[in-house]
């Protein structure tokens, strides 16, 4: 039944609107007592047939108990409270003064309208008018409506300020969270998950969402108490509308009654997958993706696919036949549609509605002379019910967001309690700064085995050598042997699965992260570039020096920036990618000609000069990141006393890579320095330490001499060659 694997569009997903049972089992398709198949088009459904045990439970029951446990978490509810309080209390109040003032209009508007039809029912019965309490109602109607108008204005606007600080705080606090989370809990797939839950992206916005929310809750439920008070006053001083307000109210809340509960035939079951039987499907979009998607346009282009692609579109799409051509949720809702020819549940409902009006004819149409109650009573008594269970609904739906709102709330706030998986040290480090700057530092890995989180098999495996005060080190090995590796470890991006590592005799776990990080510069392989300007890439090798511009020019010099910056808009300032684009009417940028008119746009262009149409080289990436690892490594130089340089010259031409290795020499002084890299010649001859790697192993450890000098020795090998590649 499930045979083909490989279009399994398996997608499982729980609905919180329906009954909160715990699900526990295994969801077996081909299980046909517990679920059902249902084919649409070229769809098929698999649903878990969901079993009702019937309980009575009063309308809205379920909501209100959902929402007493969602109180748990108040005590988030009340820090931030707490927090806005204490931050700008006269904007507070006003706030919930306006909103309060608002909530309670609407039950005043009621009782003033239902006045006013007793004045003109009596009117009617008596011919007689108390004018002055007449012209009370009218002006108290106007004032309710205005002031209704100025609360209403008045929350708005109280409202932006408070919003905009919570829109930063929060910002703030994730921008926090996220900054002190270290690698490997970063791509724990747990916190991951709780980072890009509501807030992942720094979405402070829902910050807001959860006030207004409960401010919302809160108005409802005043609203509802003062319409129950104009109610209740009304049906007091009209009693015999009694039966009338019951058969009002009864419709709108059997009808919510009934949505709460499931019915057998209606919706989707909590439990399901969806799977695609027709293998063109995948295709069709797969051909679809390539030909919209702008990282295959090179392909696309170099490859002449272009007809090949809408050929075998159309031809997937023939096969599978057009009408069919859909996702599963459009498959499913045509389905739904066609099943759904009468909804009783609308029909019964309106068939309530209806049923006062018919009540009030009835009684009308068989005793005109005995009704019950006045035409001004079912008015009242009609438009009070309306508001009153308007308020209800109201309530009920507002009160299910609240559980939401807390439960978002808890997440905020537990996102700066997030454990670090890299234990922070307790020992300050080096005691000797100077001496770590002028001699280096010892490097010592003693059996070290690491596993990626995540991997299942050894990136390094039982790894020990020992690196002397002031070295060089050369790495050298096969793609994925464990080079890279080595040098997170030693930054702590990541800890030992087993053994320990050493710096200066002392493990490093004991000594305190930023003390570490301190002392090394690194360059890794997979650097990154950062979202912002040249100049800020560079400064953020050293942000102690960061405004020092001889510093980050020396470095962009040194890098080799300076060797093609100049070519670029903005010189050391143009951003590779600007952050915050300009808005231009929807155009794209170079739009020359706008409905016959010449537009330009080159005078509202950014201050932001964009690299956008001289995109870098990988080349020239590789010099922004060595120009910032430099910059790193002369700003510390007081400080730094271990440089670690993962394949720095991986893109860089023989001449900027000559150039590279000359100054990185000139500048280590007698720092330590390792380097981990695929050439052989330029920098392994001079090293002092060289490790021969080879599936997450050292296989060969030694100078240059000592490793050719190896009888068979795989350094040699690899030496011979490159060197091959040059002999004539
Ligand atoms: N983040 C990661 N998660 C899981 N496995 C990883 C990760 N990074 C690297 N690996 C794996 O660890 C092993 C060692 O990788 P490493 O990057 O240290 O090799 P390398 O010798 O530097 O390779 P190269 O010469 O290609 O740069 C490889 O098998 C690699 O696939």
């Amino acid at each position: 039944m499930m045979q083909n694997a490989s279009y399994m569009g398996m997608r499982y997903a729980t609905r919180r609107r329906r009954r909160d049972a715990k699900r526990d089992g295994v969801f077996d398709p081909d299980d046909a007592s517990k679920v059902a198949v249902k084919h649409f088009g070229i769809w098929t459904l698999y649903e878990e047939i969901q079993r009702y045990d019937f309980q009575w439970q009063w309308p809205g029951v379920g909501t209100f108990v959902r929402t007493a446990n969602a109180f748990k978490n108040t005590e988030y509810l009340a820090r931030l409270v707490g927090e806005l309080l204490a931050d700008s209390p006269g904007r507070c109040v006003l706030y919930v003064f306006a909103c309060l003032l608002s909530a309670t209009l609407p039950a005043a508007g009621v009782w003033l309208s239902g006045q006013m039809l007793t004045v003109v029912q009596r009117a009617i019965d008596t011919r007689s008018v108390d004018e002055r309490w007449l012209v009370y109602i009218v002006l108290g109607r106007w004032l309710c409506a205005l002031t209704q108008q100025l609360a209403n204005v008045l929350s708005q606007r109280s409202s932006v300020p408070i919003q905009k600080r919570l829109r930063m705080q929060f910002t703030r606090h994730i921008l926090k969270a996220h900054l002190r989370i270290d690698v490997p809990t970063y791509n724990d797939t747990a916190i991951t998950r709780q980072l890009e839950s509501s807030f992942g992206r720094g979405n402070a916005e829902q910050a807001w969402g959860i006030i207004s929310t409960i401010v919302r809750v809160v108005m409802s439920l005043v609203n509802f108490v003062t319409s129950l008070g104009v109610l209740s006053l009304l049906l007091w001083s009209h009693q015999e509308s009694l039966p009338l307000a019951v058969v009002s109210i009864a419709g709108p809340l059997v009808s919510y009654w009934r949505g709460r509960y499931p019915r057998r035939n209606g919706g989707i079951s909590d439990v399901y997958a969806a799977t695609c039987s027709n293998p063109n499907y995948p295709r069709l979009v797969g051909l679809r993706n390539m030909a919209t998607d702008a990282k295959y346009k090179q392909e696309v282009v170099a490859g002449a696919l272009d007809t090949y692609i809408y050929d075998e579109f159309e031809r997937a799409a023939s096969e599978i036949g057009e009408d069919k051509i859909q996702d599963f949720w459009q498959a499913y809702e045509e389905a739904q549609s066609k099943e759904r020819f009468l909804d009783f549940a609308k029909l019964s409902r309106s068939l309530f509605d209806q049923l006062p009006q018919i009540i009030f004819t009835l009684q009308v149409v068989r005793s005109p002379g005995s009704m019950p109650f006045t035409m001004a009573s079912y008015s009242i008594i009609q438009t009070t019910v309306l508001s009153f269970t308007s308020q209800i609904f109201q309530l009920l739906h507002s009160s299910d967001n609240v559980a939401n709102s807390l439960q978002t709330l808890k997440e905020l706030y537990e996102l700066g309690n997030i454990q670090n998986h890299v234990v922070d040290g307790s020992e300050s480090y080096p005691e000797n700064a100077r001496e770590t700057a002028t001699q280096g530092v010892s490097v010592e890995f003693r059996n070290v085995s690491f596993i990626y989180p995540g991997s299942d098999t050894y990136a390094l495996n039982n790894v020990s050598f020992k690196l002397e005060r002031g070295s060089l080190c050369v790495i050298v090995g096969f793609n994925g042997s464990g080079k890279s590796t080595i040098l997170k470890l030693i930054t702590r991006l990541y800890d030992p699965t087993e053994g320990e590592i050493l710096i200066d005799g002392r493990d490093i776990k004991t000594l305190k992260l930023a003390d570490l990080r301190n002392i090394i510069a690194t360059l890794f392989q997979d650097f990154a570039i950062y979202p912002l300007s040249i100049r800020d890439n560079i400064r953020m090798g050293d942000p102690r020096h960061a405004y020092d511009e001889d510093l980050v020019e020396a470095a962009a010099q040194q890098g080799g920036v300076m060797d093609f910056v100049d070519r670029l808009p903005g010189g050391l300032d143009t951003y590779i990618e600007n952050p915050v684009p300009d808005v231009y009417s929807n155009l794209p940028e170079g739009t020359k000609q706008l409905f016959g008119k010449k537009v330009t746009f080159d005078a509202v262009r950014s201050h932001v000069k964009q690299s956008q149409d001289h995109p870098l080289s990988g080349g020239q990436s590789q010099k922004i990141a060595v120009s910032r690892t430099l910059m790193r490594a002369q700003g510390g130089k007081d400080r730094i006393g271990l440089l670690l340089f993962d394949e720095p010259s991986a893109s860089l031409d023989p001449e900027a890579e000559y150039k590279l290795f000359d100054t990185l020499r000139t500048l280590r002084g007698n720092k330590s320095m390792i380097f981990s890299s695929h050439r052989f010649g330029n920098l392994t001859r001079h090293a002092d330490l060289i490790l021969y790697m080879k599936d997450s192993v050292i296989v060969e450890s030694g100078t240059h001499e000592q490793l050719l000098a190896m009888e068979g020795g795989g350094y040699a090998r690899m030496w011979n060659m490159q060197a091959q590649a040059f002999l004539p």
